[in-house]
């Protein structure tokens, strides 16, 4: 199964809420940057995970793994026909680790649909869903993918039109940016005025995402996480200015970063600016070319 990573073409971020999190506006887009999944049952009944790719190393297989989590979680939710069934989890990292990419929570998207396959429960996706928001406020989108509006901590989706395609180029960094770290910076930002929180709608980069001009759509993207982003990681913003000096129609910062996305005019924009990239940002670590929106977790051979 291949898992795509996500954008955010809008991420309008409100107040902190009492529970810790904030009510976000966001328009999220699955875009072509996929983690591979492979999932083959255990007769022995245990939960194992294995990782492979890029940044790997770095990640622990046991039970704070989200893939390892997703597996659990479905097990206990599901005991009565889930009792002695196992799985051995593969995943092969393509997207970047603590990059604002979401890859965790694509992984563990990909497990509850492998999962719910393999262990025969037939849940519907929307209670996947559900149970994905437990593990992560990305993963219940990961589980749909193309373009959708979020909102809640992100966890409540409705599918968003579009038309067209858009064409990306993504920028990754030598190091991660914890997600928890970039809100909290957000909070300090508002409290010290530099941020008003705002989770209001982004009609205009919903309305241009119908119509599915790469212009106008580059025109309206916003990332409220974006300032916070730049403060912890201040090169980023080399990174953004390089990206504009090679062509970008817009430059933003992926989610909660350090990742950054640049929005091309058409597929061969795209390509020269993945060229020209690296000639103007020798900080970057890799430029990968993607499009968007793509589907949600799919099967590419029989795991
Ligand atoms: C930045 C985004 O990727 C944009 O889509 C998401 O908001 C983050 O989603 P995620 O990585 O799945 O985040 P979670 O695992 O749910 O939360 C990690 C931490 O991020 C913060 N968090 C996350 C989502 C949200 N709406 N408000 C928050 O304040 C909280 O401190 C939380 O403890
Ligand atoms: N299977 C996994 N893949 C990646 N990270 C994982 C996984 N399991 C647990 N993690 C932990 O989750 C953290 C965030 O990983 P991820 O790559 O999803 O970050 P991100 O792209 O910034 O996420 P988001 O965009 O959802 O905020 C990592 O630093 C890692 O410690």
């Amino acid at each position: 199964m291949r898992v795509p990573a996500k954008v955010n073409l809008a991420l309008c971020v409100g107040p902190r809420r009492a529970d810790g999190y904030h009510d976000l506006a966001t328009v999220f887009q699955a875009v072509s940057l996929y983690d591979r999944l492979r999932a083959r049952p255990r007769a022995d009944g245990r939960i194992c995970a294995q990782m492979t790719g890029e940044g790997s190393e770095q990640l622990p297989c046991d039970r704070t793994n989200l893939v390892v989590r997703a597996a659990w979680l479905l097990r206990e939710r599901y005991p009565g026909q889930t009792a002695g069934k196992g799985v051995d989890l593969a995943v092969d990292k393509q997207i970047p680790m603590a990059g604002g990419m979401a890859g965790g929570s694509a992984d563990a998207a990909g497990t509850l649909l492998a999962c719910n396959r393999l262990w025969g429960l037939n849940l519907p996706v929307g209670e996947l869903a559900e149970l994905g928001a437990e593990l992560g406020s990305d993963v219940s989108f990961l589980l749909y993918g193309g373009n959708a509006l979020g909102l809640g901590r992100g966890e409540q989706l409705t599918p968003l039109a579009a038309s067209g395609r858009l064409e990306w180029v993504f920028a990754t960094a030598p190091r991660g940016l914890a997600t928890p770290l970039v809100y909290r910076r957000f909070d300090e930002m508002a409290d010290r005025g530099a941020i008003v929180p705002d989770a209001g709608l982004p009609d205009e980069v919903i309305e241009q995402l119908s119509c599915g001009v790469a212009e106008r759509v580059a025109a309206c993207l916003r990332n409220d996480l974006q300032a916070p982003a730049l403060e912890l990681y201040p090169e980023l913003v080399q990174t953004l200015r390089a990206g504009a000096t090679a062509g970008a129609l817009a430059t933003l910062v992926s989610g909660s970063g350090p990742t950054c996305a640049f929005l091309a005019a058409d597929a061969a924009a795209a390509d020269r600016l993945a060229a020209e990239l690296p000639k103007h940002a020798p900080e970057v670590r890799d430029v990968r070319r993607a499009y968007g929106p793509v589907s949600g977790p799919s099967i590419v051979d029989r795991a």
